[in-house]
């Protein structure tokens, strides 16, 4: 070109005699043409892409720019990255929730899994990257409590780069555990080098069966449980089936087998799973305390910016989600996330998350309160922590 420009002579030196031609675009020129072509061609691939019905979840945008996270990883899983076992340890047994009698599968289960409240929707762009990676069995787990706050805790992990986790609750080990740990891992979320896998089921926590299967998944499973006030979390729980089934019995007279000896019914489910000293015995047979972390549901309102905190060093992630991520929204009472995951848009739970409780007898909270002291003072002693609910 250089040559042509600076010879003596060129083809539009000589008018009329060559067929008239645009001239070549200056090099920058095709250039720049070259690479908005090749723009409009990744554009176009990811549009197809994510119109192409792919459901995986996918590494958000963050993803790009959070630099090294093999840093940050969890314990490696027994069965390596890649290569699950996709035998059962033993054979599965139907998943017993609770004392006999005490719980039928509905009662424990959150019942999101019907309406999930998010689903994986993931955002075109973040498709786009769903192809890389490869699926892991979950290292860590919110396995409880039902209504403590494992909605929230969940989507606000999933602001974390090196956090990907499942929407719906895959139920995996109180209902699904004859299907094998591969269908288990296929349900999870395509990860990168150093990404967390997550899910929650808040059932686990009160199934018998669920320490000794997670144990043989991996020891190292790190499992996050959310607590809250037993009393309030048995109305909240008596709240969500008023919602579907409006014919039950009032709280008051479902609470107690004997209501005027003030006899508690820890029979329902209601009431049973706010036992957690109980059910963390069963969990410490099988896991270390330091592998479980006990998440404030009433902390995770008030500061979730605080117990995130908690729960990112937990998980050995480096600090990001912060005060910037949250914004409380007045309408609806309770934090929100100023940009979700995948959609970049300000997102606040759904509607049967912080929704009113019917008002219940004062005294019956009073003899609740009581009925649960003893047993919250002694979670208190075995997790080293005060949550201040009496
Ligand atoms: N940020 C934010 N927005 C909305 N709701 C919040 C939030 N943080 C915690 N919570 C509390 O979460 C309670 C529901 O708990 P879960 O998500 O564990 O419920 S479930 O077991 O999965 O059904 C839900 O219980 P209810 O208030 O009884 O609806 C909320 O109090």
């Amino acid at each position: 070109m250089g040559q042509r420009l600076s010879g003596s002579r060129s083809c539009l030196d000589v008018p009329g005699r060559l067929l008239p031609q645009p001239p070549p675009p200056p090099p920058p020129v095709r250039r720049k043409l070259a690479l908005l072509f090749a723009m409009l061609c990744i554009w176009l691939y990811m549009f197809l892409y994510s119109c192409s019905g792919s459901c995986a979840a996918a590494p958000g945008l963050l993803l790009l720019g959070s630099g090294s996270r093999a840093a940050h990883a969890p314990p490696a899983l027994a069965s390596g990255r890649g290569g699950p076992p996709s035998r059962l340890p033993f054979p599965a047994a139907p998943a017993t929730q609770l004392a006999p009698g005490g719980e039928t599968a509905e009662g424990a289960a959150s019942q999101e899994e019907q309406s999930p409240e998010a689903p994986d929707s993931p955002s075109p762009i973040s498709s786009f990257f769903s192809g890389s990676g490869s699926k892991q069995l979950p290292q860590a787990i919110i396995i409880g409590v039902k209504k403590g706050g494992t909605r929230a805790l969940l989507e606000f992990l999933r602001v974390h780069p090196d956090v990907r986790a499942v929407g719906a609750e895959p139920h995996f080990f109180d209902r699904s555990y004859d299907k094998g740990l591969a269908w288990y891992r296929d349900l999870m979320p395509r990860t990168l080098e150093g990404q967390i896998t997550m899910e929650k089921t808040p059932s686990y926590f009160v199934t018998r069966e669920a320490p000794a299967r997670i144990s043989a998944m991996s020891k190292d499973t790190k499992l996050l449980v959310v607590v809250r006030d037993p009393v309030t979390r048995a109305v909240s729980d008596y709240t969500q089936t008023l919602s579907k089934r409006p014919d039950i019995p009032s709280f008051e007279s479902l609470a107690f087998r004997n209501r005027t000896a003030g006899l508690v019914d820890r029979a329902w489910s209601a009431i049973q799973i706010g036992l957690y000293a109980e059910h963390l015995e069963r969990w410490l047979r099988h896991f270390p305390a330091r592998q479980l972390l006990f998440v404030s549901g009433e902390r995770l309102v008030r500061d979730p910016a605080g117990e995130l905190g908690r729960v990112q060093d937990f998980l050995g992630l480096k600090r990001i989600i912060s005060d910037k991520h949250f914004y409380f929204n007045q309408t609806k009472g309770f934090p929100c996330l100023k940009k979700a995951e995948g959609s970049g848009r300000p997102h606040c739970l759904g509607k049967t998350k912080g929704r009113p409780h019917p008002e219940i007898d004062g005294q019956v909270l009073r003899r609740l309160r009581d009925f649960y002291r003893p047993f919250n003072r002694k979670f208190y002693q075995m997790t080293g922590h005060d949550f201040g609910w009496d």
